[in-house]
């Protein structure tokens, strides 16, 4: 069970800092192209990256390019679940490989059964939109998990409101390991902050690095604190390092 962080936590100074973007950075919508970082919340993150020395990672299940759209570019940011990064001041990588198009043929041919849902494509990575019927994960996933044995290669993690097929590589504890022996992420202390279940892997692999984890909201988690919300998350980001 998670500890809530309370106003007198010490910020390790040599901590490198791994941030989800959905649900921990920036509210829920609908329409995931609408959503973006407030002018106060830019100027945050860029404060707390000078302070890291450059040690701060946006680490999501965004698409590298559309996350490089919303977050600056000075910032690290790593895309796809872990699979793809971009360095500051660097434009992310725009030749991902495609998902296999037969297999995708016939994910399209079952869900056009399900109304109200949406497909959106990341390259190797497919996420299947439900927000406007929120209780769907669990059967779409039981929908789509025997067409994709053929490509021996895929899994599916279920996240809010989101079903998204990945290869298993794309994996926030393994983006997270590999980005520490990055300068100048090398040495520190990682620290992984997230919202979904996707950043429970981020969660495990810092704490095996000797960090830990921080939770935003409640509920089962590998991480070692929680934060109640994204605006205490804010706060806690702006405490002096
Ligand atoms: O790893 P994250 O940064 O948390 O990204 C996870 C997914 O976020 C986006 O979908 C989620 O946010 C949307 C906008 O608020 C929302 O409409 C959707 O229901 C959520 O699942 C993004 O579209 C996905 O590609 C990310 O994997």
């Amino acid at each position: 069970m998670a500890t809530t962080l309370n106003k007198d936590f010490a910020f390790p100074s040599n901590a490198a800092l791994f941030l989800d973007f959905d649900g921990t950075l920036v509210g829920f919508q609908d329409n995931p192209y609408s959503v973006h970082l407030a002018n106060s919340e830019i100027s945050c993150l860029l404060n707390l990256n000078d302070k890291l020395d450059g040690a701060l990672a946006i680490i999501s299940g965004r698409d590298i390019v559309d996350l490089s759209k919303r977050v600056p570019i000075a910032l690290w940011r790593i895309g796809n679940h872990g699979l793809y990064s971009a360095a500051p001041d660097t434009p992310p990588p725009n030749d991902l490989p495609k998902f296999s198009s037969d297999i995708r043929r016939k994910i399209d041919t079952v869900m056009s059964q399900v109304p109200e849902i949406w497909i959106e494509d990341k390259g190797p990575v497919l996420a299947i939109h439900h927000r406007k019927k929120p209780a769907l994960g669990l059967a779409i996933s039981q929908a789509i998990s025997p067409l994709l044995a053929p490509l021996k290669t895929h899994i599916i993690q279920v996240g809010n409101c989101v079903v998204e097929i990945k290869p298993a590589s794309a994996n926030k504890g393994i983006g997270l390991r590999k980005q520490m022996t990055r300068d100048p992420f090398l040495g520190r202390i990682p620290i992984m902050i997230g919202d979904d279940t996707t950043d429970e892997e981020g969660f495990i692999a810092a704490k095996k690095l000797g960090g830990f984890g921080i939770k935003i909201g409640h509920g089962p988690t590998q991480a070692k604190y929680n934060l109640l919300n994204i605006q205490d998350l804010y706060s806690f980001l702006r405490l002096p390092t």
